[in-house]
């Protein structure tokens, strides 16, 4: 247990006890009713050209503190004037600074699909997700046992959420395939042990994925050049976060991966 990865889920774990002891899982599936109106997320990625999801991000364990100060209003409204396919929100706290109440929040101010992004590991977070509104969730290969894996991927689906499922190496992505079947498949283009990252891994794993799957690039993105090389190969999604994070001018940054004004 020292590496990054574990040591959040770690206190991911721990959170969520926290949480049930709170509110338990009984109560929140009685709220699941009133759940508001679901949006298409991996419907939202296919869509000829490659899509972007532009993400909220308030810091990370790699990057530290990304834009301190801004409101998830502000930032989810530039990334959906730009163009963006679908959001993706940080609800992580102790690494990320995210909350659910940053998703509440994303899923007012825009009208995009939105995808929870934490670490999801207990059945706990996936009901949670759907009454705060997300219309899809991240699974991490590497931080779930592949049976484990395989009860979170399909409690998500009865819950009519779309999950995106990610993962890093050979094996991973072999467990994405063979005891999940995802439709949508994420590569994570940063090693979350060490933080290094490397686009290359997409074009690497993309070559022992079937046709007929949703494939998202994730990570250390941030030229047009690359979404068009990403394009090129058949990549559907980009995840995009501190570059568009970062920038001085969100909406304009955005707008160039999406070549949104290229269509005007
Ligand atoms: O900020 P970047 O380099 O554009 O990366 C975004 C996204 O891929 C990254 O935040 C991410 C990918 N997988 C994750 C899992 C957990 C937390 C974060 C992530």
């Amino acid at each position: 247990m020292s590496n990054v990865l574990d040591r959040i889920v770690d206190s991911t774990r721990r959170e969520v006890e926290h949480r049930r002891s709170e509110i338990p899982l009984a109560q929140l599936e009685r709220s699941l009713h009133g759940r508001g109106e679901d949006r298409p997320f991996a419907e939202a990625l296919v869509h000829p050209g490659i899509s972007v999801i532009a993400e909220h991000k308030r810091r990370s364990p790699s990057a530290g503190p990304i834009r301190e100060g801004a409101t998830v209003e502000e930032i989810v409204g530039s990334y959906e004037r730009a163009g963006a396919a679908a959001l993706s929100v940080l609800t992580e706290r102790h690494h990320f600074g995210g909350s659910l109440d940053d998703l509440r929040a994303a899923k007012e101010a825009a009208r995009l699909p939105i995808l929870r992004k934490d670490f999801v590991v207990d059945t706990y977070q996936v009901y949670e997700s759907a009454v705060a509104g997300a219309d899809a969730i991240l699974l991490i290969v590497a931080a779930l046992e592949p049976r484990e894996l395989a009860r979170l991927h399909a409690e998500a689906l009865a819950l009519d959420l779309d999950v995106l499922v990610e993962v890093h190496d050979e094996p991973e992505l072999e467990i994405a395939l063979e005891r999940v079947d995802a439709d949508v498949i994420g590569i994570n283009n940063r090693d979350l042990t060490d933080f290094t990252v490397d686009v290359q891994r997409t074009f690497e794993l993309l070559a022992d994925i079937p046709a007929g799957k949703t494939v998202v690039s994730e990570s250390g993105i941030s030229t047009r050049d690359q979404l068009d090389e990403l394009e090129r190969v058949g990549v559907d999604a980009v995840l995009v976060g501190e570059a568009l994070m970062r920038a001085d001018d969100v909406e304009a940054a955005c707008r160039e991966l999406t070549r949104l004004d290229d269509e005007l």
